[in-house]
Parts: structure tokens; C-alpha cells; sequence
């Protein structure tokens, strides 16, 4: 009879964050952790773009669980794989033996040295693959993938993860095509934002002809510019100048109102705000709409220009709760999360029914 091996213990975490943003994003994996009882600690170093929990745990979390992690990885060993500028497959192949995996990948944290790792990834990856397949660790049926992520040419850290844990980008960066006529590079934000926080099937739904949204603080009119590709009729409100192409989109009225006191004469679909405003005003104004049913969905920039980003989106969440309490309205989302295309700021998400 043959026996399937046993998946290899989880020794912790890798995250992968912005650069800049370990703080945050230790004290998030500290908490989720500390929340399930778990035992560990966390290791990181400033400006490395990464954080590692080692420790015990039954669960673990999923990188969609977090705000500050751009992808999260389970660690099965404590110490690096290390190797030699002549042979880096060798050791590899030792350290992934005795296991099959449907997949390997190679990743490295978002850093500028990180990032000079793409030519040798592009060397490595091909008779890497071919020499795993040669020695049976790759299986396409296997429910682990072995992950790689590279500190620097020498040594990288060895992890796994299954379907549905890790984003489905690369480190978790999507690879967005800037168009040629949006106005603004902040289009980008809300194209990840919606990639971000909606599958296929509710981007096709949410995202259509016959719908409508309220754009505040929409000037030049990046953000506009992605609900009209998707066919939605805008009332963008800002007292700036409107890109000229979406005002003759024939979908787009520009209203020049404070966007703090504006409200739509009908409810809308979308309620998407971009204003320069610090997080607890912000998220009144949103819970304000979808609590007097102004809006359904919201997706909404904080300006995290606060010492403690973690309690201010815990704050945040509380008002937002507190105030749908009492107009009846469910929470049905209510997400947070540090975009890729986000430097300071982390984009909210809210649907209410
Ligand atoms: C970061 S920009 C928005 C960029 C926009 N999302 C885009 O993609 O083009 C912020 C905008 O908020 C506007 N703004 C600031 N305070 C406002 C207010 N109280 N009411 C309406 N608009 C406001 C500014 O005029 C500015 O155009």
C-alpha cells in the first residue's frame, strides 16, 4: 500500500507589506494570532518589506484576512534555504524533498534589491521546474504549492500555501495596465480596488450598464474615468475642472458642491469618495449614505496620516457599525485594505442591504 506523505509542520508566517509598513503589519499578524490563543513572536526589520511570526498555531491566516499584508506564506522551516551562485537547484530540491507540490513559485518582498531579483528568477525558473519534475516533487494534483521567497541571491525562505490563502498576483501585486487616456494615475487605485475586493461574478453584476454612482472629491476624474468604462452613469462632485473627455462621455454630471454636504436627489449604487479628509470624517460620511440609503456599496480612501493606523481603522469600524445599528441596514462587507497602488492611505469597502 502506499502511503501519501504527510504535509511538513508549520514552523509561522512570512508577510510580505509595503516597504515602510512592517510596524503595522506585525502588530496586525501579533493580534490575529493573540485573538486564536496562538503562541509566537514576530521578527522584522525596517524597510526590508517583510514580516515573519514564528510560533504555534492551529490556524493561520489568509492574506485577504489582513489589511497591511500583501501575501501571506506558511513557513516550514526556521532557518533560510542557503545556496551558491553555481548551484542554487540542488539545495532547493533537497529542501522540498519527500513532498509533492502542484506548483513552485519564486517571490521576493517589494524592496529595490528584491526587485533585482527578476533576471535571476527568470533564469532559474524554467530548470528549476524541469528538475523538480524529474525528481517527482511536482505533482499537479498535490494541494500544497512550495513558495520561495528570495531575501537576496544566497538564501531564500521555504513556504507553502493552498488555493484561496495567498492573492492570486504575484506577491500579490496585480499587474494593472495604465490606459493611455485615464485621467490621473489614481485610476489605478480604484481598477485594484475593485479587482481587489470583487470576483468576476460581482464585478459583471456591480459593474454594468443601468447603474449609477456618486464620485466625491472626483476631479480630474481618475476614478470617474473607471466607473464609465464599466458603463455607469456618475454625478462626480468636486469644485476642481473635470478631464473634458468624460464630461462628453454623456455619462458624467459634474456637480460643484462640497462633497461633505452633497447628496444625491435619487439613491445611487456606488458611493465612491476620494476626498482629502482625515479617516474618522470620511467614514462618518460614508456610514451617513448607506445608513439613509443614499448608496448600497462603497469604496472609500483613508488618509492614514495617523500614528496608530491599526486602532484608527479599528475606530473606524465602530463608527461604521454604530451607525448602521440603529437605521436597520445590514452589513453584508466591510473590508479594509493597504492597495498595492495605496502609499499612505488603505481603501475601504462597505455593501450594506
Ligand atoms: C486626491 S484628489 C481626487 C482624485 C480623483 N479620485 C481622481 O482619481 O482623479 C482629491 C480631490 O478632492 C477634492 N476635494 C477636497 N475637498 C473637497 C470637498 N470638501 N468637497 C469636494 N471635493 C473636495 C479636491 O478638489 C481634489 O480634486
Amino acid at each position: 500500500m502506499s502511503h501519501s506523505p504527510k504535509n511538513p509542520p508549520i514552523v509561522g508566517i512570512l508577510a510580505l507589506c509595503r516597504i515602510g509598513f512592517e510596524r503595522e503589519c506585525s502588530s496586525e499578524l501579533e493580534r490575529w494570532f493573540g485573538e486564536r490563543g496562538a503562541d509566537g513572536y514576530v521578527k522584522f526589520e525596517k524597510l526590508s518589506g517583510q514580516v515573519i511570526w514564528f510560533g504555534q498555531s492551529k490556524q493561520f491566516p489568509k492574506t485577504s484576512e489582513l489589511i497591511f499584508a500583501r501575501q501571506v506564506i506558511k513557513l516550514i522551516s526556521k532557518t533560510p534555504v542557503y545556496f551558491d551562485n553555481k548551484d542554487r537547484i540542488s539545495p532547493i530540491l533537497s529542501a522540498l524533498e519527500g513532498q509533492t507540490y502542484s506548483a513552485i513559485y519564486l517571490d521576493n518582498p517589494d524592496t529595490n534589491d528584491g526587485n533585482s531579483m527578476a533576471d535571476l528568477f527568470h533564469r532559474l525558473q524554467k530548470p528549476l521546474l524541469s528538475a523538480a519534475g524529474k525528481a517527482n516533487i511536482l505533482n499537479r494534483d498535490a494541494k500544497q504549492r512550495a513558495h520561495l521567497v528570495f531575501i537576496d541571491g544566497t538564501a531564500a525562505w521555504l513556504g507553502v500555501s493552498e488555493a484561496g490563502e495567498t492573492l492570486k498576483w504575484p506577491m500579490g501585486i496585480p499587474r494593472l495596465k495604465m490606459l493611455q487616456d485615464a485621467p490621473g494615475r489614481s485610476t489605478l487605485k480604484l481598477a485594484e480596488a475593485f479587482a481587489y475586493f470583487m470576483d468576476k461574478e460581482e464585478q459583471a453584476e456591480w459593474l454594468r450598464e443601468g447603474l449609477t454612482a456618486v464620485d466625491l472629491g472626483a476631479s480630474p476624474g481618475g476614478w470617474t474615468y473607471q466607473l464609465v468604462k464599466h458603463g455607469l452613469q456618475v454625478i462626480a462632485v468636486d469644485n476642481g475642472t473635470l478631464n473634458e473627455r468624460l464630461l462628453d462621455s454623456g455619462q458624467v454630471e459634474h456637480v460643484k458642491a462640497d462633497g461633505f454636504v452633497y447628496r444625491p436627489p435619487r439613491p445611487v449604487h456606488w458611493l465612491v469618495c476620494d476626498l482629502p479628509e482625515k479617516p474618522v470624517r470620511v467614514t462618518q460620511l460614508i456610514a451617513d449614505w448607506l445608513a439613509a440609503g443614499d448608496a448600497q456599496r462603497a469604496i472609500f480612501q483613508l488618509k492614514m496620516a495617523v500614528k496608530d493606523r491599526l486602532d484608527e481603522l479599528e475606530y473606524c469600524r465602530e463608527i461604521i457599525e454604530e451607525t448602521l445599528k440603529p437605521s436597520g441596514k445590514k452589513i453584508e462587507r466591510l473590508q479594509f485594505r493597504h492597495l498595492y497602488h495605496d502609499r499612505e492611505e488603505v481603501t475601504g469597502f462597505l455593501v450594506v442591504k
